[in-house]
């Protein structure tokens, strides 16, 4: 059983307030792209799991636990439990998603693995678990696992994890430049936090931008490259200041719009088409300002069997 989940890049991605339970309110504009790792599950004694790096990718696996603390494994036992099996498979992780690099890997890892074991100890034609049961456990996993599931671009609020599809028209061509070395999402979000309040900042209730939901409904690249907004830049550039750079030099390469994924340090760049993603990659990969260029286009299918 192998199962593909995407890659993200938050559209918006507004920061609210730290909450009780130590997640801030967001609303984030997820975006599905072609950039994909596969986990395949077979049958197996026990629960195990590997990790390779895809063979066209250049992604440092290095950072991916091989235990109880992948992802993967731990979507392997909510499965088994919920279902009151025995968690024997073995899993197998490719990745083409840099790993800490604010694209939401683990989260794909998890959502595929949600899939791949749901059907694999399950193949009736109705299966126990439905889609909002799976919809459910990826939220226990994570606050971006349920994007993961769904795909396509979708509006998060609460941590992220309630979704609504957003109307979208055509497709949109992205070059994405990794980092060496990741960044720590509890990091950036605190950094967020810190310099709010180094600011005297009250955090702002998170509102969706009406000129970002317009710019995908009608497929307008330029208005949404305007309309790109990432509250954790801010704080991913304090914490990896090189990152400016990057920016800079896919901005003086023609991108319509250029922006922090997430919590960093992976840099994306819309291109005006797919053309212009082919031309602004090489000149991103000439520039030695990324650790690697990779192009993807977006939107795509969340976690699917294959
Ligand atoms: C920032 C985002 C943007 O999509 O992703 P990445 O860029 O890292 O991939 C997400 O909010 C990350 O989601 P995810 O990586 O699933 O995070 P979780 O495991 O749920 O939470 C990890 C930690 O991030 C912080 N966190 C996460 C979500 C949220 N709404 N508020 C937070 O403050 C908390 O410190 C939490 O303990
Ligand atoms: N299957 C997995 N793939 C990648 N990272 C994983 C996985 N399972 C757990 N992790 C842990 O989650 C951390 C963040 O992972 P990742 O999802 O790649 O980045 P981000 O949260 O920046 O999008 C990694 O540094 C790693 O320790």
């Amino acid at each position: 059983m192998t199962v593909r989940a995407p890659a993200k890049v938050n559209l918006q991605l507004a920061v609210g307030p730290l909450r009780d339970d130590g997640y801030h309110d967001l609303v984030n504009v997820f975006h599905a792209v072609s950039l994909v790792d596969e986990v395949t599950a077979v049958p197996a004694d026990r629960l195990e799991v590997t990790v390779e790096a895809a063979p066209t990718a250049r992604v440092a696996i290095e950072g991916v636990p091989v235990d109880g603390g992948n992802l993967a494994v731990r979507a392997a036992l909510l499965v088994a439990e919920r279902l009151g099996v025995e968690p024997q498979a073995a899993l197998r992780i490719r990745k083409a998603i840099p790993v800490a690099g604010g694209m939401a890997g683990g989260s794909a890892d998890a959502a595929a693995a949600l899939v791949a074991c749901a059907r694999l100890w399950d193949d009736r034609e109705d299966p126990l678990l439905t889609r909002d049961d799976l919809l459910e456990l990826g939220a226990v996993l994570g606050s971006d696992v349920p994007f993961a599931l769904v795909g396509g671009t979708a509006v998060g609020v609460g941590r992220g994890e309630r979704l609504t599809p957003a109307l979208t028209r055509g497709t949109f061509h992205w070059v994405f430049a990794t980092a060496d070395g990741g960044l720590s999402t509890p990091e950036v979000y605190a950094e967020c936090d810190r310099l709010r309040d180094a600011r005297g900042e009250r955090a702002p209730w998170p509102e969706v931008s009406q000129a970002l939901m317009t710019a995908l409904a009608t497929g307008d690249v330029k208005a949404l490259g305007a309309a790109l907004d990432n509250d954790l830049q801010a704080p991913a550039l304090a914490l990896r200041p090189a990152l400016r750079r990057t920016l800079a030099t896919g901005r003086d390469h023609g991108a319509i719009g250029a922006l922090v994924s997430g919590s960093g340090p992976t840099c994306a760049f819309l291109a005006e088409s797919e053309e212009h993603a082919g031309e602004l990659a090489a000149a991103l990969d000439g520039s030695g300002v990324a650790q690697s260029v990779v192009r993807a286009h977006g939107p795509v299918p969340g976690a699917t069997i294959i």
